[in-house]
């Protein structure tokens, strides 16, 4: 038996078709969701997201600004930025594209952007109303993984769950939405001495790790789901994800594939979050 496959870009497509009712109702209200992407430097895998990002606004009928400043931008000159867009009231999104030149500290950057417009879920006051289970903008691939659990009928409530990867983005995030969806949780990371067994009891196995073909058909239970956040750029150009996806597919009983799968959750979420901000300025 091979798994389903679990097709992010089909399921994102109707997300967004879900959206559009929305988007035009508020644009009649004479509100439209204004997103901006701030760059910094000339990484060549961050421009392609960025166009995949900017395109996704242009067909939602967004505003949609990129900004693009030299990697020799000074943090005080980024602040700046983002206190500009803080104070413009047609932008309800600011994604600053992670990682920054190591000359400037992320953590001071993320802090800077106002609560209501990190669209990227990133803020420690967003972060903090997630745990508590508060109204938050919820970082976009955990919540892109948590819709594709839920719209193939695979509802993470009673599930065992089993995470690989902590980071504040992917691991820790996703950790804590599958909780609030009443699933089991087990959290995996580098000093884990067991991950093959561990992996091996999950009904759901979410994978973040950035290790090009990690998990392996012996880490899968068989009939579970899983879920490859990994985007790893090999050296031939091709993109790759955390799953040995070719291994893994006869055992699993459903896969995401790279691309395909998370990625275009990722940026449709964020549309969602957009959203979502400027629907809360209305009156
Ligand atoms: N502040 C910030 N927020 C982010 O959300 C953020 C970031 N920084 N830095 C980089 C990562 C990575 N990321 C992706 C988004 C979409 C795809 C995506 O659309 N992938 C397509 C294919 C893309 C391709 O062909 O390269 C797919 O998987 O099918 C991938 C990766 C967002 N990130
Ligand atoms: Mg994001």
């Amino acid at each position: 038996m091979s798994a389903q496959i679990i097709s992010g870009k089909s399921i994102s497509d109707t997300i967004r078709e879900e959206m559009r009712d929305e988007v035009d109702q508020l644009k009649q209200a004479g509100i439209t969701p204004g997103l901006v992407v701030i760059l910094v430097g000339e990484d060549p895998a961050s421009q392609v997201y960025v166009r995949n990002k900017a395109k996704a606004c242009e067909q939602l009928g967004y505003y949609s600004e990129v900004v693009r400043v030299p990697a020799e931008t000074t943090q005080d000159e980024l602040l700046e930025l983002i206190k500009r867009y803080n104070e413009q009231a047609n932008i309800h999104g600011i994604l600053v594209q992670l990682p920054l030149p190591k000359h400037i500290e992320e953590k001071a950057i993320i802090d800077a952007i106002a609560v209501e417009k990190d669209v990227d879920g990133f803020h420690p006051e967003s972060v903090g109303n997630l745990m508590i289970g508060d109204d938050a903008l919820l970082p976009c691939t955990p919540s892109g993984v948590i819709e594709l659990l839920k719209r193939t009928g695979n509802h993470p409530a009673g599930k065992h769950a089993v995470v690989i990867g902590r980071s504040n983005i992917v691991g820790k995030p996703v950790a804590m939405l599958l909780l609030r969806e009443n699933a089991t949780v087990t959290i995996c990371h580098s000093r884990t001495p067991n991950i093959a067994e561990l992996a091996r009891q999950a009904d759901i196995l979410v994978v973040g790790v950035g290790v090009p073909k990690l998990v392996k058909k012996d880490w899968v239970k068989p009939g579970a789901v899983v879920i490859d956040v990994g985007v790893n750029r090999l050296p031939d150009g091709k993109l790759c994800g955390d799953v040995d996806y070719e291994d893994v597919l006869d055992v699993a009983g459903w896969i995401t594939p790279v691309p395909g799968g998370v990625g275009p959750m990722t940026i449709t979420m964020l549309m969602a979050n957009t959203l979502k901000s400027a629907k809360r300025t209305q009156a």
